[in-house]
């Protein structure tokens, strides 16, 4: 595997694979590490996920020797996007978790925080918003004070072909948000069209953020969105990259991306010499 982090125009790391399973193996090694730390520090591990391929990714956490070795009782579980559907819909976020990862782990289920489904839309974003905020009451999750937003331990992101993450999708009002942790919009550009999605103080306060970016398709994108290259220069609308506004102001940024997902990259941006 190669890895780039210095890199003046670069933010955060680049962990380069060469298939998608050196992808998934270094990827649940960095998760497995991160959990570790946090319980030894403070008892518990926060994470977000978000959805599609990434749940097949750390597919590998629910084997030996991670199932038996990771603390899954001091795991809190959350979701940094969900679509506007029911839970047991093919498109919901929760039920290819659910299907994926969490039956197979040993999570508590109090604590795997989910988004209702049986409100509408902006009830269900308030009411999300809420459960975190009582769970950085009771300090379980960290608290960034001067940005008023929790510090989950980690939020693991897939980057979409458009440059989305979560669910901000390139030039969207969402992106703007300041104020509130959690949004919903009605006009994704993907199917379906209502979407609840962490805003970005929120991943930026998080301590840390890994953006999985795999496929060919994904390489325009990860060229738009990691700045290593003189191309990408200062004066793009970042807006048309939402990935590339992830920016952790006090925390880490990974990139875990497949050899065709970095081939738009600058060559002698892969890897240390
Ligand atoms: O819509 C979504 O897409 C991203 C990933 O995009 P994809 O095009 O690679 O499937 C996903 O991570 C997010 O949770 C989801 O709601």
């Amino acid at each position: 595997m190669a890895a780039s982090s210095n890199h003046p125009k670069m933010k955060g790391e680049l962990r380069i694979s060469d298939s998608m399973d050196e992808l998934a193996t270094h990827l649940v090694e960095y998760i497995a590490q991160l959990s570790e730390n946090s319980v030894k520090e403070k008892a518990c591990f926060t994470i977000a996920v978000s959805g599609r391929s990434l749940i097949d990714l750390i597919g590998k956490l629910c084997e030996v020797p991670y199932i038996r070795t990771v603390d899954w009782r001091n795991w809190y579980f959350f979701w940094a996007d969900e679509r506007g559907v029911a839970k047991d819909h093919v498109d919901s976020n929760y039920k290819l978790t659910k299907d994926g990862f969490l039956s197979r782990v040993p999570v508590p289920s109090k604590h795997i925080i989910s988004i209702n489904d049986n409100i509408s839309i902006g009830e269900a974003a308030l009411r999300y918003e809420f459960d975190i905020r009582q769970l950085v009451k009771a300090h379980i999750i960290n608290v960034d004070v001067h940005a008023d937003c929790p510090k989950f331990d980690l939020i693991l992101l897939e980057m979409g072909a458009d440059g989305h993450v979560a669910s901000l999708f390139p030039k969207n009002e969402a992106l703007r948000e300041k104020t509130n942790w959690v949004v919903y919009i009605i006009d994704s550009p993907e199917h379906p069209p209502e979407r609840i999605t962490f805003t970005l103080p929120v991943i930026n306060s998080a301590c840390n953020v890994v953006i999985v970016a795999t496929g060919e398709d994904k390489a325009d994108a990860v060229h738009q969105a990691v700045p290593v290259s003189e191309e990408a220069g200062d004066s793009f609308d970042v807006t048309s990259s939402p990935a590339h506004m992830v920016n952790p102001t006090d925390g880490n940024l990974v990139w875990f991306l497949d050899a065709a997902a970095a081939s738009k990259l600058c060559p002698g941006d892969d890897g240390p010499k």
